[in-house]
């Protein structure tokens, strides 16, 4: 056990770069709101609630209209960088601007209910790994492949072993950064932290995530996402 990395801090990236085109929304999702805040500031405060959670770098679109006028832009504890035109590529602005951490978070500004036990059962990840986890949910429905192009059934995809990716992802700093840059580089496609990992031969940890921990991509999801929030910080205040 690494004693040290175990009181080592911790620095989070948050992707706000995104358009949010699934949403069908007037801003880009992650400026919706659930109560009083943004999708974005409830998913920053869900980390920065962590004591080992000492920085958030949020990379953001160059055309952002929103970020500056959130409380959140004044927070000393967080850094505004500019993103990229994926979300690989605004992941690794944000690693760009960390100088030092072992270890980095990288968790979807779209996903607002993290719970915090998830959150400090995938930190206490390198107090044994070198390689680093994500947290994930194991598959409950039959699990379909269509025809290519068509909506129609080719076959059904075993289920067994088979989870839905969440964040945050947990990863060493300089591994991540190393195997998000080769990746990039040599046209891989990467839509998690993971796959880049995977790219370069490493098998990261499955922690076993909460299902209510929901990315918001389409409309009805917000109120799915208010509700479990809703539900969580009932339990945080009871
Ligand atoms: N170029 C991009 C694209 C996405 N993201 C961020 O990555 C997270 C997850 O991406 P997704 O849910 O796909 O968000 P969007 O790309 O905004 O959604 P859509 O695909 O519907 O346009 C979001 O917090 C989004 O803001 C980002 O930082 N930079
Ligand atoms: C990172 C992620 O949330 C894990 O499921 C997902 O890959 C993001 O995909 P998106 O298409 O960028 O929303």
């Amino acid at each position: 056990m690494n004693n040290l990395s175990s009181l080592a801090d911790v620095i989070a990236v948050v992707p706000a770069a995104g358009v949010g085109s699934r949403m069908q929304a007037a801003c880009p999702k992650q400026y919706l709101t659930i109560g009083q805040f943004t999708l974005l500031e409830h998913s920053v405060a869900r980390l920065l609630a962590h004591p080992a959670v000492k920085q958030v770098i949020v990379p953001i679109s160059p055309d952002d209209g929103w970020f500056d006028s959130l409380p959140l832009a004044q927070d000393a504890r967080v850094l505004r960088v500019t993103g990229g035109d994926t979300r690989a590529e605004s992941v690794l602005a944000g690693l760009q601007a960390i100088k030092h951490s072992e270890w980095v978070l990288v968790h979807d500004a779209a996903r607002p209910c993290l719970h915090p036990d998830d959150l400090a059962r995938l930190l206490a990840v390198r107090e044994h790994s070198k390689v680093g986890a994500i947290l994930a949910a194991p598959v409950r429905d039959t699990m379909k492949r269509a025809e290519p192009r068509k909506t129609a059934i080719a076959h059904t995809v075993e289920r067994e072993d088979l989870w839905h990716a969440l964040t945050p992802q947990f990863f060493p700093h300089q591994l991540l950064t190393a195997c998000l840059t080769r990746a990039l580089h040599e046209g891989a496609t990467i839509t998690d932290e993971a796959s880049a990992l995977e790219y370069c031969g490493y098998h990261p940890e499955l922690v076993s995530g909460r299902s209510d921990n929901i990315k918001v991509t389409r409309p009805e999801d917000l109120a799915l996402a208010a509700f479990y929030l809703t539900q969580i910080q009932l339990k945080e205040s009871a």
